[in-house]
């Protein structure tokens, strides 16, 4: 068996073509949706991401407003940073580029944001109102894997879906996501503590790795068919990426997203989505 592809390049060009649209019908409107982000430091990862996001932006006709700090700036620099964007009316969602330097207290800075303003899905108002599955942003890369699912007609109704990594961006949010009623999956979390890791993916109809370990999940840990989502960001001595995902997986899987160019799109997609949902919800709230 060879697996199909979980395309995320072509499925976030379809995502991102439908936003423009809609994007083109609030500016009709007098609304045009602007995505702040805050970048501390200079990671090369992080930085590319950030300008990644936009020109996604630039692309659907949403406005960008772009803040930079040095690694060198402390807790206070960075809040000074986050008031300004809740304050600033161009900017109707925003996010803090993660993780953030050494030394900083992360969850400080996401609970400083305006809740109306998180494009991103991580501000603790967001992950609650997902807890309480009312409307609100949803975490970027969690909802992107739920659409490219979608989006290949892979059956996430019933499935048992294993989950490798505990990060908030992935690991913590995607069971919230996954296990309501619309969805309806039963989730494994798994994590540097699980005992019997190849044992528990092995039960799964789908894999989403997410533990930034390169070539965690082996083929001899997939059952046969089952989709495979790669979510790990590893660099080899060349600079190239290295998945979670073990090559030979492929000649297991029914379906596999390939890393770059699966969940990684999708990210950035959604985040779009989000920005885009938060300024219809207000133009809907302003009536
Ligand atoms: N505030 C946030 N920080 C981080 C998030 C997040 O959702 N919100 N997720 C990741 C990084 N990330 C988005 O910020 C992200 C990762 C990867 C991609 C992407 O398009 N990757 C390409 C490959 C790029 C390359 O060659 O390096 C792909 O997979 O095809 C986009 C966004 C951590 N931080």
């Amino acid at each position: 068996m060879t697996a199909q592809i979980l395309d995320g390049k072509a499925t976030a060009a379809a995502i991102k073509s439908e936003l423009a649209a809609r994007v083109a019908a609030l500016k009709a409107r007098g609304i045009t949706p602007g995505l702040g982000t805050l970048l501390v430091g200079d990671d090369p990862g992080s930085r590319w991401y950030v300008a990644g996001k936009h020109r996604d932006c630039a692309e659907v006709g949403i406005a960008s407003i772009q803040r930079e700090l040095p690694g060198t700036a402390t807790q206070d620099d960075i809040e000074a940073v986050v008031r300004e964007l809740n304050a600033d009316p161009a900017c109707t969602g925003y996010i803090v580029q993660l993780p953030l330097p050494k030394g900083i207290d992360t969850n400080r800075v996401l609970e400083l944001m305006d809740p109306a303003k998180d494009a991103d899905g991580l501000h603790p108002m967001s992950l609650g109102r997902l807890v309480l599955n009312e409307p609100g942003p949803l975490p970027c890369t969690p909802y992107g894997i739920v659409e490219l699912l979608r989006h290949h007609g892979v059956e996430i109704n019933g499935a048992h879906v294993v989950v490798v990594g505990r990060g908030i961006t992935v690991g913590r949010s995607i069971g919230l996501l996954l296990t309501r009623k619309s969805e309806n999956a039963t989730v494994t979390l798994c994590h540097t503590g699980t005992r019997d890791l190849s044992g528990v993916l092995r039960q799964a109809d789908i894999v989403v790795a997410a533990a930034g370990v390169p070539h965690l999940v082996k083929p001899e840990d997939v059952k046969p068919g089952a989709a495979v989502l790669d979510v790990g960001v590893s660099r080899d001595e060349n600079g190239k990426i290295v998945g979670d995902v073990h090559p030979g997986v492929t000649e297991v899987a029914g379906w596999i997203s390939p890393n770059p160019g699966g969940v990684g799109p999708m990210t950035r997609a959604q985040l779009l989505v989000n920005v885009v949902e938060a300024a219809e919800r207000s133009a809907a709230d302003a009536h």
